[in-house]
């Protein structure tokens, strides 16, 4: 197909933005809890207390973004995921129906949905596709982030039909290039473990936790679809006898947030002698999550617990195997949106559009909050 028939692609990556600057922290902080996927009360009870927490929270928070720098490095690495993933939809010669952009969405700082819509118009764009950078579906993100680019094509009269990718917890380029990622730790970890004549080290998948109710009474898939991505990746390494372990981390506010805690998993590691390979499965880029909690504020409490190995598995950002991966959810969307048509601009983000039928039975049941 000639250049000038080509179909404009836009694929718009979702992520959750982090502060640019350290004055930018308390307002960043602020969009987050004003989320009513965050914290689901109406206004102007949400408003009110979405200022109060950040607020209360900007100090610590501030602490946090200093040891990188004053700011999250979450943004330039998306674009290079991005950078990667348009070069590898264009380049591919089994697909020359598309001219393919792809656009970045943060959810709570910038580039906000508002103005990121209105450069895919602007382009203009034939059909979206939408790519959470969550391989996992949770309300709390993936969803929060479809609903609010709706809102915002609606907004700048962005009207180009459109196709979600839910989520890919078991896709095999992101669990393949997992595995890469971890096999190099795990391996330098082993050795160690030989050296101080103790057992193999543990595998702990840490995930970012959310509130328990978010799962129980949402009826969230995530928390199941954590467990998937481990156990796919733990049967791609193929180590016999592997030792291994689901937990969460990133807990704030005065809510049961689901389990066990990664610091309860640090300490039992400790009790037990048990070296640690810290796996974050949840993101695919490096933020404060992992620079900061994973790698300096558990990595001083495995210290402090006597924890004899603690090896951090970097996320995979832009793997090769990792961005075929994205290539190959973004043609199964498009196989969605050229079989069943547009997605509706209007309705909820649960319920309706998981083409993920095996693994988001719980998220096509109606209701929730
Ligand atoms: C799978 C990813 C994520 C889920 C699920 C999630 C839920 C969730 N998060 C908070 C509160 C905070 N998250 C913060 C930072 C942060 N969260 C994620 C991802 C998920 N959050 C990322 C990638 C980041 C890092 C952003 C960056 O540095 O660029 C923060 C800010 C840092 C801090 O103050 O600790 C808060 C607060 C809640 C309440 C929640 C579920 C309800
Ligand atoms: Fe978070
Ligand atoms: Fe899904």
């Amino acid at each position: 197909m000639s250049e000038t028939t080509r179909k404009k692609r836009a694929i718009v990556l979702f992520n959750l933005g982090g502060p640019d600057s350290p004055e930018a922290v308390e307002p960043f902080l602020f969009n987050l809890f004003n989320d009513p996927a965050i914290i689901s009360l109406p206004n102007p009870f949400r408003y009110l207390l979405a200022k109060l927490i950040s607020h209360r929270r900007a100090p610590v928070a501030q602490e946090i973004y200093a040891h990188i720098g004053g700011k999250s490095p979450l943004l330039e690495l998306t674009q290079e995921q991005a950078d990667a993933l348009q070069a590898a939809l264009n380049a591919d010669e089994g697909d020359t129906k598309y001219e393919n952009r792809c656009f970045i969405a943060m959810r709570y700082w910038k580039p906000f949905a508002d103005q990121t819509a209105a450069e895919v118009k602007a382009w203009g764009a034939d059909e979206q596709i939408l790519l959470p950078l969550y391989p996992q579906f949770s309300t709390t993100t993936s969803g929060s982030s479809v609903k609010d680019w709706k809102r915002a094509c609606h907004k700048v009269g962005l009207s180009a039909p459109i196709k979600t990718a839910c989520c890919y917890p078991t896709n095999p380029g992101f669990i393949d290039a997992s595995a890469e990622m971890i096999k190099t730790g795990y391996d330098t970890a082993v050795a160690k473990a030989k050296e101080l004549g103790i057992a193999a080290p543990r595998l702990l998948f840490s995930a970012h936790g959310v509130p328990k109710a978010v799962i129980t009474k949402r009826g969230d898939p995530y928390q199941s679809q954590i467990e998937k991505t481990s156990a796919a990746v733990v049967e791609k390494l193929a180590i016999e006898g592997l030792d291994w372990k689901v937990c969460y981390q990133s807990r704030v506010g005065p809510m049961e947030w689901i389990g066990p805690s990664t610091e309860t998993e640090i300490e039992r590691a400790g009790k037990e002698g048990v070296g640690l390979v810290i796996v974050p499965i949840a993101f695919v880029t490096e933020h404060s999550e992992t620079l900061v909690e994973l790698d300096i504020e558990y990595g001083e409490l495995a210290h402090e617990k006597n924890v004899p190995i603690y090896e951090r598995v970097r996320t995979v950002c832009s793997h090769p195997k990792f961005i075929n991966g994205l290539v190959s959810v973004v043609k199964q969307t498009q196989v969605e949106l050229d079989q069943n048509g547009s997605d509706d601009y209007t309705v909820e983000t649960r319920g309706w559009w998981c083409p993920d039928e095996h693994s988001c039975a719980v998220a096509k049941q109606p209701g929730g909050a």
